[in-house]
C-alpha cells in the first residue's frame, strides 16, 4: 500500500477520532448539570421555574391593582381625596399613571422576541364585538360580515400612544397598517371594558371607569383595542426576520424596546443588570443561562416621541411601487392571492442543474416563503419558518439542502465512511416518501448525489442493506426508525458525525410532546456545527420556545403569516356545522353528495379522529356506495403506499383518513376537506384543512362538531369560519343508514369505541371529567349502532383512569 493512500487513511481515522470525541457533546450545552439531570430535564425545570415565577408576578400584580381599586373606591365613598392620586407627579413617589403602569408592566413582563406571544391566544388580534350583537364570536354573520373576536390587548399599542398612522408593506408585500392608537383605541377599549364590568365586577363599583386595562387583562378578562378589519402588526419580527436576522429591526419607527423575563435563579443577575440599565434577552426563561443575550436597554420614553420619517417615506414609496406591480400582474386581488414572488430561481445563485431541474419541473419563479428564505438558508444561518399550508415550504428547505451536499461533496476528500450531509426528519412515512420524491425531482441533472427514506413499516435489515449499497449524502426519516438505526449502533451513527444540515420539516409537531424524547436522543447524536432548518406552517409559543433547544442562539425567525393575520389560505371556504352524534354518519353523505354533485372532479379528504373510526366511516361510505379509500397508521405500509399514491394521482375520489395525512401531504387538487369531531388542537385543524387550497386555490373546509365539542371553536375562533345550519336530511338515507350499519361487524364497532374513548380521554379539557367523557361515549357507541358499550380490560381501564366510572363495564 502506497504511503499517500496510508497518510490518507490515518488522516479519515484521525477526523473520525475528533469527530466522535468532540461531538458526543451535542445539540448545545453541557451533557451533565448539577444535580446529575441531563440537559433536557435542567432547561425543563428552568422553564417550570420560569413559568412559576411569571405567575407570581403577575398574581402580585394583579392584587395589587384591586387592591388600589377597593382603596380609591372607599375614598370614593367617604368623600375622601383619593390616596393614589399624586399632586405632584414630578415628586415621582405617586401612583403611575395608567399608561406609565402599563409600559413598567410590559417591561417587566414582556420577553424579547415574544412580544407577540403577549397574545395568550396566540391568534391575530381582532376587533371587539359590536355591543349588543349575539354573533358567536370568530363567525361570519348571515350578512356575511364576520363576528368580531373576542381577543387581548395588544400592550404594544398601548405603548405606541403618539405615534402617526403608518401604513406600509414588508418587504413580502404583505399589507401591515399602523395607527395612532392613543385616544381613538383607548376610548373603544374602556367602551368594551364596561360592557362587560357590569357582570364581572360589582365589587369593584366603579372600575369600568378604570383607565388600567392592563390590570384587569391579567385578572382574566381578555379584551381587544383593535378596530374591525384592521390588521395590526406591529411586531419587529415580520419586518425585521425576512431580512433574515432575528434581531434586526425593519423600520426605524419600529424599534420596539427588548424586553425579557428573568428566569427562575437569575433573580438576583436580573436586579443589578436592572440597575447598570442593562438587561437580559432571549430565551433566558427556558434556557437558564445558556441562552441569554445581554442588551442596552433601550429607554421607553425616548421611543414614545421618535418618529423616522426619511424611513417612513421610505416604506410608503415601498409599498406604492408594490402595489404597481400587482397591478401590473393582473390586478391587485391576484397579486395578494398567488403564492409566487417575483423573483426566478435562476436569480439566486443556485446550481444550474438544479436551476433546470427546477424548470423541468415547472417552477421557474419563486414561491414567497423560498424569497424569504433561501438567501438565510444558503448563507448558513438557521432559521425557524413559519408560511401557511400549501406554499411551497419543502422546496424551501430542499433547495439549500442540496446546495449544502453539493458544496461538501466538492470540499470533502475520499472517506472511508461516506458521511450524511442533510438530514431530514418528519412525522410520517408518507410525508418522507414525498420529500424524497421532490428531493429526487430536483436531483434530476445530479447523478453523484443520493436520497434514501428510513421509515417505520419497512424491514429494518432492508434498510441497513439499502445504506450500505447505495450510500446517500441525504437521508428522510420518521423519527421512530431514525433512532432504531443510531440506537442499534449501525454505521449510520458515524456517518451521521458529517452532518451539516438538520431540518425540521412539520416543526412543531416534532417538538411536540409524542415525539419529544426521540428528538432528543437523535439530536443529542449529532454534531453541534451543523446548520438547523425548522419549518412550519403553526408555531405555537412553546414551540418558539423550545426551537432553541436546536436552533442556534443567533438563528433567524421566518414568518411569512404575519402576526395578526389570518393563519389559513384566503381562498379556502370554512364553514363549521354542530349535531348530535347519532346525525352525523347521515350528515357527512349529505355532504359528501353534495359536494360531489356540485363537482365533477371531486376530490376530498375525510378526516377522522382515530384509525379506528376512520376503518368505521369508510367501511360504512362504502355500504352506501360511495368511491372511497381509507388511510390510517392501522393499515400495512405497503397499503398506505398504494392509497397515498393512488389519492395522489386520481380524481372523483375519497380518503377517509386519520391524522397521518394531515400534515405535509401534497395531493393536488383537493376539492374538499372535512373534519369529522374535534382535532387534537388548533394546529392538527390549520394543518389538515391545508389539505385543500394549496398553491393559491380554491378550496373548502368543513368541521363538523357535535354540540359538546362547540368549545373548540373558541380555540380557532381567528379563523374565518362560518356555523351553517343543518342541512335537511333524507328520511330515507337514515333508514339505508342504519341498514349499512348494520351490516358492519360488531368487532370494527368496538374497535371504534374504544378508540374513541382513549382519543378524546388524551384530550385534557374533556378527559379530566371521566364520567361525563363515560356519558359521551356511551352517545357515540349508540349512535355506531351498538346496543351497549363494550367491555374494558380492567389494565385500560386503570391505565385510562375510568375503572370506577359509572357507565364503564370492565371484561371478567
Ligand atoms: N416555486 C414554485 N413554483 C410553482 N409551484 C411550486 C413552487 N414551489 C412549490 N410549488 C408547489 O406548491 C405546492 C405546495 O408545496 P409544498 O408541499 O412544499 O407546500 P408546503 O408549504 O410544504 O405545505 P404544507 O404546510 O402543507 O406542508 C406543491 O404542489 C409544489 O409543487
Amino acid at each position: 500500500m502506497s504511503p499517500s493512500i496510508l497518510l490518507e487513511r490515518h488522516r479519515a481515522l484521525s477526523k473520525l477520532l475528533c469527530n466522535l470525541i468532540f461531538t458526543r457533546d451535542m445539540g448545545g450545552g453541557p451533557r451533565t448539570f448539577p444535580g446529575g439531570v441531563n440537559k433536557w430535564q435542567w432547561k425543563r425545570m428552568h422553564e417550570k421555574r420560569a413559568r412559576e415565577k411569571e405567575k407570581r408576578l403577575l398574581d402580585q400584580e394583579k392584587q395589587l391593582y384591586q387592591a388600589r381599586i377597593r382603596s380609591q373606591v372607599r375614598a370614593k365613598l367617604a368623600g375622601k381625596p383619593d390616596p393614589y392620586s399624586n399632586p405632584d407627579p414630578s415628586m415621582g413617589h405617586g401612583p403611575m399613571s395608567p399608561t406609565d403602569h402599563i409600559k413598567a408592566l410590559a417591561s417587566r413582563f414582556m420577553k424579547e422576541g415574544a412580544e407577540d406571544l403577549w397574545n395568550e391566544d396566540d391568534g391575530p388580534l381582532k376587533s371587539p364585538p359590536p355591543r349588543g350583537t349575539n354573533e358567536r364570536p370568530g363567525f361570519v354573520g348571515p350578512s356575511g360580515r364576520r363576528g368580531s373576536i373576542r381577543s387581548p390587548i395588544d400592550l404594544r399599542k398601548l405603548i405606541s400612544e403618539g405615534r402617526e398612522n403608518v401604513n406600509f408593506t414588508n418587504p413580502s408585500g404583505s399589507y401591515v397598517k399602523r395607527r395612532n392608537y392613543s385616544e381613538q383605541s383607548w376610548r373603544r377599549f374602556r367602551r368594551n371594558e364596561s360592557s362587560e364590568s357590569e357582570d364581572d365586577d360589582e365589587d369593584y363599583g366603579p372600575l369600568n371607569e378604570s383607565p388600567n386595562p392592563f390590570a384587569r387583562n391579567m385578572a382574566g378578562n381578555r379584551r381587544d383595542v383593535n378596530s374591525e378589519g384592521e390588521k395590526l402588526r406591529l411586531s419587529k419580527d415580520e419586518n425585521s426576520d425576512f431580512e433574515g436576522e432575528s434581531v434586526k429591526y425593519f423600520a426605524g419607527s419600529s424599534r420596539w424596546p427588548r424586553l425579557s423575563v428573568g428566569g427562575g435563579e437569575e433573580e438576583e443577575n436580573e436586579g443589578i443588570m436592572r440597575e447598570r440599565g442593562v438587561r437580559k434577552v432571549g430565551s433566558s426563561a427556558s434556557l437558564g443561562k445558556y441562552d441569554v443575550k445581554i442588551k442596552k436597554r433601550v429607554p421607553l420614553q425616548s421611543l414614545d416621541g421618535e418618529v423616522d420619517f426619511p424611513l417612513q417615506v421610505e416604506l410608503i414609496r415601498h409599498q406604492l411601487s408594490k402595489k404597481s406591480l400587482v397591478d401590473e400582474n393582473g390586478g391587485e386581488k391576484r397579486g395578494e392571492e398567488s403564492i409566487l414572488s417575483q423573483k426566478r430561481f435562476d436569480e439566486c445563485g443556485i446550481s444550474p442543474l438544479i436551476v433546470k431541474a427546477l424548470s423541468a419541473a415547472g417552477y421557474v419563479q419563486m414561491t414567497r416563503v423560498q424569497e424569504a428564505t433561501l438567501s438565510a438558508c444558503l448563507e448558513g444561518k438557521d432559521a425557524l419558518v413559519k408560511a401557511k399550508t400549501g406554499t411551497g415550504k419543502s422546496a424551501a428547505f430542499l433547495l439549500p439542502a442540496i446546495e449544502t451536499v453539493l458544496k461538501a461533496s466538492s470540499n470533502s476528500t475520499i472517506q472511508r465512511v461516506p458521511p450524511i450531509y442533510v438530514l431530514i426528519l418528519c412525522p410520517t412515512r408518507e410525508l418522507a416518501s414525498q420529500l424524497a420524491a421532490e428531493a429526487n425531482a430536483m436531483l434530476k441533472y445530479h447523478d453523484g448525489v443520493c436520497v434514501q427514506t428510513l421509515v417505520g413499516g419497512t424491514r429494518f435489515k432492508d434498510d441497513q442493506k439499502r445504506l450500505e449499497s447505495d450510500p446517500c449524502q441525504i437521508i428522510v426519516a420518521t423519527p421512530g426508525r431514525l433512532l432504531d438505526h443510531i440506537e442499534n449502533k449501525s454505521s449510520l451513527s458515524l456517518r451521521l458525525m458529517g452532518l451539516k444540515m438538520l431540518v425540521l420539516d412539520e416543526a412543531d409537531h416534532l417538538l411536540d410532546l409524542g415525539f419529544r424524547k426521540d428528538m432528543e436522543k437523535i439530536v443529542d447524536c449529532l454534531p453541534r456545527q451543523r446548520q438547523s432548518l425548522l419549518f412550519s406552517a403553526t408555531v405555537p409559543k412553546e414551540v418558539r420556545r423550545i426551537s432553541q433547544l436546536i436552533l442556534k442562539r443567533e438563528h433567524a425567525f421566518i414568518d411569512t403569516v404575519g402576526l395578526g393575520c389570518v393563519e389559513t389560505p384566503a381562498k379556502i371556504r370554512q364553514s363549521c356545522l354542530i349535531a348530535s352524534h347519532e346525525l352525523h354518519f347521515q350528515i357527512v353523505h349529505h355532504l359528501l353528495k353534495e359536494h360531489i354533485s356540485q363537482t365533477p372532479d371531486y376530490k376530498v379528504i375525510v378526516f377522522c379522529t382515530t384509525g379506528m373510526v376512520t376503518s368505521l366511516m369508510c367501511l360504512l361510505l362504502r355500504e352506501m356506495k360511495m368511491n372511497v379509500r381509507e388511510l390510517h397508521s392501522r393499515k400495512p405500509q405497503l397499503y398506505r403506499t398504494r392509497i397515498s399514491d393512488e389519492f395522489r394521482e386520481s380524481k372523483r375520489l375519497i380518503l377517509v383518513s386519520s391524522d397521518v395525512s394531515a400534515r405535509g401531504m401534497n395531493y393536488p387538487d383537493v376539492t374538499l376537506v372535512t373534519q369529522i369531531g374535534i382535532p387534537s388542537d388548533r394546529e392538527q385543524y390549520i394543518h389538515r384543512l391545508g389539505r385543500t387550497g394549496r398553491e393559491g386555490k380554491e378550496g373548502e373546509g368543513i368541521l363538523l362538531l357535535a354540540p359538546w365539542e362547540e368549545y373548540f371553536l373558541d380555540e380557532i375562533r381567528d379563523l374565518p369560519l362560518e356555523k351553517v345550519p343543518l342541512p335537511h336530511l333524507d328520511p330515507n338515507i337514515k333508514l339505508k343508514m342504519e341498514d349499512s350499519l348494520a351490516k358492519i361487524d360488531t368487532s370494527v364497532k368496538e374497535s371504534a369505541y374504544h378508540a374513541w374513548l382513549g382519543y378524546y380521554n388524551s384530550i385534557r379539557e374533556i378527559g379530566r371529567d371521566k364520567t361525563t367523557l363515560v356519558k359521551l361515549a356511551n352517545q357515540f357507541c349508540q349512535s355506531i349502532g351498538l346496543q351497549k358499550p363494550p367491555a374494558l380490560f380492567r389494565k385500560t381501564a386503570l391505565k385510562m383512569g375510568l375503572k370506577d366510572i359509572p357507565g364503564i363495564r370492565i371484561r371478567k
